[in-house]
């Protein structure tokens, strides 16, 4: 008989059973793969609204984001992630922003993986991509310096902050991506509004693009993890645990490396087919409540890899924190109530840092019948 004891290794870090390929035969037919839209084909906005009452996830083929802003931002992710911990964790740890290992948010949850976590300020990230090229660097540095703000009342990820500015090509990698990825979120959510019968256009999309809205970018390493080798092949090793995003949507791109995984509707787990010329885009808790649960997030959750490194980059489409967050009236009926009570964003992400990982953290505001 063979018996399976957890490695020491991995104490902290729990392990999951492995979703089915496919979520099983049973859910084969309710899962027929990550549908893909083509923004700019005809009846993306009609498809995107499909795939997110469906699935809360899609991805976006045909996004025109070039290949090369991407490839540049994820080797320079990978040349940071290579270097040796002790210059890694002088970037750390994140609080919430700022270079982390194992540990994530302040409540216990562990994974095995390491990250960076950005705040972005919009206002100065359009002045960054738009002036990129003739920029002398001296002062995209300083662009750049703005752009990536510390939080309040913490110097740690500024001394990273000012170590990444340090690291040459690096800051405009992150421009240019992030800027990349934001118009593809304001796309997805001109689609969900047009695909809604939501005006203006922009009603959502401005939401997420305004100078003050609160754009936060993660990049998630998850190393090898041998010693899955040592378990049963129905246990899996958790990367990123489950939970929804809180945001309204969220972009992201990985490489080739498989691991991520999304709940069904009815509750399966289903592997994700890494696509690196993809975005896939998954369905935040405040899409959710705007759309009166006509679109739901989607719980989903990383597994190490035992033999491959998976490097994701993600970018979180939030509002300003003074937005209201509350079912639209135009998609309320004559006198209905919406199902959700409202909240400032500002208050909810406040919420969402005191609440574990996979806390459901919008069932305080879903008004009971
Ligand atoms: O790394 C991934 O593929 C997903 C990570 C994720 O869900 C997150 O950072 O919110
Ligand atoms: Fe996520």
């Amino acid at each position: 008989m063979v018996v399976h004891a957890k490695p020491a290794a991995l104490d902290q870090i729990s392990l999951v059973r492995s979703a089915e390929p496919g979520g099983g035969a049973a859910s084969s037919s309710l899962f027929p793969g990550v549908p893909a839209v083509d923004l700019s084909g005809p009846g993306a906005a009609a498809a995107v609204v499909d795939a997110c009452e469906r699935f809360g996830f899609f991805k976006v083929a045909h996004h025109g984001v070039p290949a090369r802003v991407v490839d540049r931002l994820e080797s320079e992710a990978a040349a940071f992630f290579a270097k040796p911990q002790a210059e890694k964790d002088a970037s750390g740890p994140a609080n919430p922003l700022g270079y982390g290992s194992k540990r994530i948010g302040r409540n216990g949850d562990t994974g095995w993986l390491e990250y960076l976590l950005l705040a972005v300020d919009h206002h100065q990230a359009a002045a960054a991509v738009s002036k990129a090229s003739p920029v002398p660097s001296s002062s995209l540095r300083s662009v750049v310096l703005c752009w990536i703000r510390p939080p309040v009342r913490s110097t740690q990820p500024l001394f990273y902050l000012l170590k990444i500015l340090a690291c040459g090509v690096c800051r405009e990698a992150v421009s240019e991506y992030v800027g990349a990825v934001r118009g593809v979120a304001a796309r997805v959510l001109e689609a969900v509004a047009e695909g809604l019968g939501v005006a203006p256009r922009d009603a959502l999309s401005g939401m997420v693009s305004g100078a003050a809205s609160d754009g936060v970018f993660r990049v998630n390493h998850y190393p090898p993890c041998p010693l899955l080798q040592r378990l049963p092949d129905s246990c899996s090793v958790t990367g990123f645990g489950e939970h929804t995003d809180p945001q309204l949507v969220s972009v992201l791109r990985s490489n080739g490396t498989p691991g991520l995984q999304l709940a069904l509707r009815d509750g399966r787990w289903v592997p994700v087919p890494p696509d690196r010329d993809a975005f896939f885009v998954i369905v935040g808790d405040s899409l959710e409540v705007l759309t009166n649960g006509r679109l739901k997030s989607v719980r989903h959750r990383v597994v190490a890899n035992s033999l491959k490194p998976r490097v994701s980059m993600i970018y979180f489409a939030g509002p300003a924190p003074e937005q209201r967050i509350a079912p639209l009236p135009e998609l309320l009926g004559h006198g209905e109530q919406g199902a959700y009570r409202e909240f400032t964003w500002g208050d909810y992400k406040k919420a969402a840092y005191r609440s574990r990982l996979g806390d459901n953290r919008l069932d305080p505001f879903r008004r009971r019948v």
